[in-house]
């Protein structure tokens, strides 16, 4: 393996027994990086596909004994292969916090019921034609949680195109674009006109979807069918700072989930999870599961499930509260999107006939999506490996 010579003495990596020292600016410490590292992420274009940037190489069957000298001998290692490292390159790998930037992770705004007088909006024209009011709408739902997209022609196509410019349309057992009323088509509360109380889709799936989307199209003949919308991470903070007991066992016992509605379904994850589940790098809170019509066992022994009822009740109460519930009305023509690991919804009771389309799309690819429109392939790319 062989470094540019023209690297810069002060940060000339060392080779030193079976790891390479690189100084990491951002991480300001130097940082042994193993051998065997390096030589499975070479960038050239034996190991890396020039169009997919895939890895070609066959990381098990790097020689134990890859040796490499430091960069003025400009050593090959022993398996004879000539791999190029920027210190760039070596000091981004060696980022502690690269992570951050991985996970597309931005500012967040935790709101209250406030958010009423100043909901962020943007204008459908600007979401269809450019790449700009796609990315304001996405950076919204990164700060706020949702955004409402203004001047939606008030069809289930232009929504569903709309939708489409963030990312493809995710199938379930309900379909993939829906459009629906209280019909009971699929066997499940939202085909009702029953209310219901602040939730997250999808606690049954593994993935639960990461963006909904509702636009009501039509409401006739009735009255009610309000929306509500809570902002999960606040309630979670408010419960952090009220009760740091009932947020932790919120965060570590696991809860069953279960769908059946349909026919022939038996929906629930390969595993139990958390109403408040965190990254396990980063420790911050990342998504949140709550939606009491779909819960299953709670993964405690049953004796002492009053401790996680007490808990989930100061949670509820959160939930309900004045402060934190942002009660809006739907109308055609303003399409609410909104990041379904952070907020909640939910409905009132309504009578008549009340028509609203949507769609899922994975949490991946919309943020695969906000990562393209901030910071593009390059910084990615470079990432991507390291
Ligand atoms: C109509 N639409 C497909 C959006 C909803 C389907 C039902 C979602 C279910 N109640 C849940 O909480 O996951
Ligand atoms: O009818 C509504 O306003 C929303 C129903 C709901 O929770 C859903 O479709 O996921
Ligand atoms: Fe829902």
């Amino acid at each position: 393996m062989r470094f540019p010579p023209n690297l810069p003495v002060l940060n000339r990596p060392l080779v030193r027994g079976n790891s390479v020292t690189a100084y990491s600016d951002n991480a300001n410490r130097f940082v042994n990086i193993p051998k065997i590292w390096l030589r499975d992420n070479c960038q050239c274009s034996s190991c890396v596909h020039e169009v997919t940037k895939q890895r070609l190489l066959d990381t098990f069957q790097i020689p134990k004994d890859i040796s490499i000298k430091s960069c003025v001998e400009e050593d090959y290692g022993s398996d004879g292969h000539e791999s190029y490292y920027t210190n760039e390159f070596l000091a981004k790998s060696a980022l502690k916090n690269r992570f951050v930037i991985r996970q597309g992770l931005a500012k967040t705004s935790l709101w209250s019921n406030s958010i009423e007088h100043n909901p962020p909006i943007v204008e459908y024209d600007a979401v269809i034609k450019l790449d700009e009011g796609l990315k304001e709408c996405l950076c919204n739902i990164r700060e706020f949680g949702f955004c409402y997209v203004d001047g939606t022609p008030p069809v289930p196509e232009d929504t569903e195109k709309l939708l489409e410019r963030i990312a493809f349309i995710r199938n379930t057992h309900y379909g993939g674009f829906y459009d629906f009323t209280a019909d009971l088509a699929s066997k499940d509360t939202a085909y009702t006109s029953i209310a219901l109380d602040a939730h997250t889709d999808n606690t049954y799936f593994s993935d639960p979807a990461g963006l909904q989307a509702f636009h009501l199209l039509s409401h006739t003949e009735g009255e009610g069918g309000a929306s509500l919308l809570v902002d999960g991470f606040k309630a979670a903070q408010d419960l952090a700072n009220q009760d740091p007991e009932a947020y932790n066992l919120l965060s570590t016992v696991n809860v069953h989930a279960h769908a059946s509605g349909n026919d022939g379904i038996s929906i629930q994850p390969y595993r139990a999870f958390p109403v408040l589940l965190h990254d396990p790098h980063i420790h911050h809170l990342v998504q949140v599961r709550w939606n009491s019509s779909d819960r299953a066992a709670i993964d405690m022994p049953l004796e002492e499930v009053q401790k996680w009822y007490d808990a989930a009740d100061k949670w509820s109460k959160l939930l309900r509260s004045s402060e934190n519930e942002y009660w809006c009305q739907l109308t055609p023509g303003r399409v609410l999107v909104f990041d379904n690991w952070r907020i909640l919804h939910g409905r009132s009771a309504f009578t008549g006939k009340r028509r609203i389309c949507g769609g899922y799309i994975n949490r991946d690819d919309y943020i695969s999506r906000f990562k393209m429109l901030n910071w593009g392939q390059e910084v990615l790319k470079s990432l991507a490996v390291a």
